[in-house]
């Protein structure tokens, strides 16, 4: 995939998922990072990227500018979709990292603004063209698609286990517990939000949430529309989060160890987004994951006939990864589009 014109691209948001693309993108010879919109000024932008990245010395700031040997990167203080001249900047995709602007209205502002396409790195707010994680429902994908989201890290994560293990199991239905690491909209301090629970201290508490992956499922894996509760609690780590699924299968002959043996097989059908981990590993652990899905099989127990409970590790590194991937499934559809006319 990618074809032979290199992607431009645009990010909107560059926070922890933004420096993430940005840094991928980077080291990718298929995508240059045009232009970033962020409510940061450029020297605190470039500041956090370097305190995180792994090769911080290749990123420098030349004005407003961020520099590497390859890649020459627009940085513009911008705080609203509609405000961006995406047009200047002839992006062929602009993802919208800033997990703010996921409505209609604001990807249409993208569009409006010059974007050719926007890619939204959260779940949609309400309408959309596509939820498209590539590995699974990259079929789908439609040329004439103009607002997309790439699903989330839970949802991901959730998907490619529900994927693999379906390929050879009945699933009836299921729940999803995600814990997860404290996001950058939670409280510091108890503080009077939108939401009761979400107005107190995310270092301090176990704060459960709501999970909308159940929602979506249906348009990613669709036999599984309505089947999966999705739910989070939010726990005081900074980092890393643990995908906890219950799952009832239709059969009474399947063992832990069988679960086991098809995520292993089933990593190895999605290498670059599923690993199987046989370790006893902890949160910090899974921190720099590439993957969308670190299956534990120490995690994988049973009980009763039917009942099965299954751990899987994951992180928003991954998802930077998937979303790169989404960009590079639409610059193909179009790549070949032109090739054909
Ligand atoms: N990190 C996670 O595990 C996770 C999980 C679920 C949801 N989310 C949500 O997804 C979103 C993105 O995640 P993240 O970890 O990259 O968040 P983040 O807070 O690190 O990054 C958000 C970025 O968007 C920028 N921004 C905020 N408002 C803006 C505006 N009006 N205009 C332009 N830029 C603006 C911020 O300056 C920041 O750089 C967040 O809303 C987050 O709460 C994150």
């Amino acid at each position: 995939m990618g074809g032979a014109r290199r992607i431009r691209l645009g990010i909107m948001g560059f926070g922890q998922t933004g420096r993430q693309i940005y840094e991928l993108a980077s080291a990718s010879p298929d995508i240059d990072v045009i232009a970033i919109a962020d409510v940061g000024r450029a020297e605190i932008l470039h500041y956090l990227l370097q305190s995180e990245a792994r090769d911080p010395k290749q990123f420098r700031l030349d004005g407003n500018f961020l520099v590497t040997d390859s890649q020459r990167t627009r940085l513009m203080s911008i705080d609203t979709p509609a405000e961006m001249p995406w047009d200047i900047f002839e992006v062929d995709m602009v993802i919208d990292a800033t997990g703010i602007y996921g409505s209609e209205a604001h990807m249409q502002s993208h569009l409006a603004g010059g974007a050719r396409r926007v890619l939204i790195r959260t779940l949609p707010e309400d309408n959309i063209d596509q939820v498209i994680i590539p590995e699974i429902n990259g079929d789908v994908a439609d040329i004439r698609d103009r607002m997309v989201s790439a699903g989330s890290p839970t949802t991901t994560a959730l998907c490619f286990l529900l994927q693999i293990l379906s390929e050879q199991f009945v699933i009836e239905c299921g729940s999803m517990t995600t814990v997860h690491a404290y996001t950058s909209d939670q409280a510091l301090q108890d503080y009077a939000g939108s939401d009761y629970r979400r107005s107190r201290s995310a270092p301090k508490n176990i704060i459960p949430n709501g999970h909308d992956a159940g929602r979506w499922l249906g348009h990613i894996l669709p036999g599984f529309a309505g089947k999966v509760h999705t739910s989070t609690l939010n726990v005081p780590v900074q980092e890393g989060c643990l995908l906890d699924t219950t799952l009832v299968l239709d059969a009474d002959d399947v063992s832990a160890e069988d679960v086991n043996e098809v995520m292993r097989a089933g990593a190895k059908k999605f290498p670059q987004s599923v690993a199987v981990v046989e370790d006893p590993i902890v949160s910090s652990d899974v921190l720099g994951s590439d993957y969308s899905l670190l299956f534990d099989t120490k995690g994988t127990l049973k009980a009763g006939e039917h009942f099965i409970k299954t751990l899987g590790w994951y992180e928003t590194r991954g998802h930077a990864a998937r979303l790169l991937d989404v960009a590079r499934l639409y610059a193909d559809l179009d790549q070949r589009e032109e090739a054909a006319s």
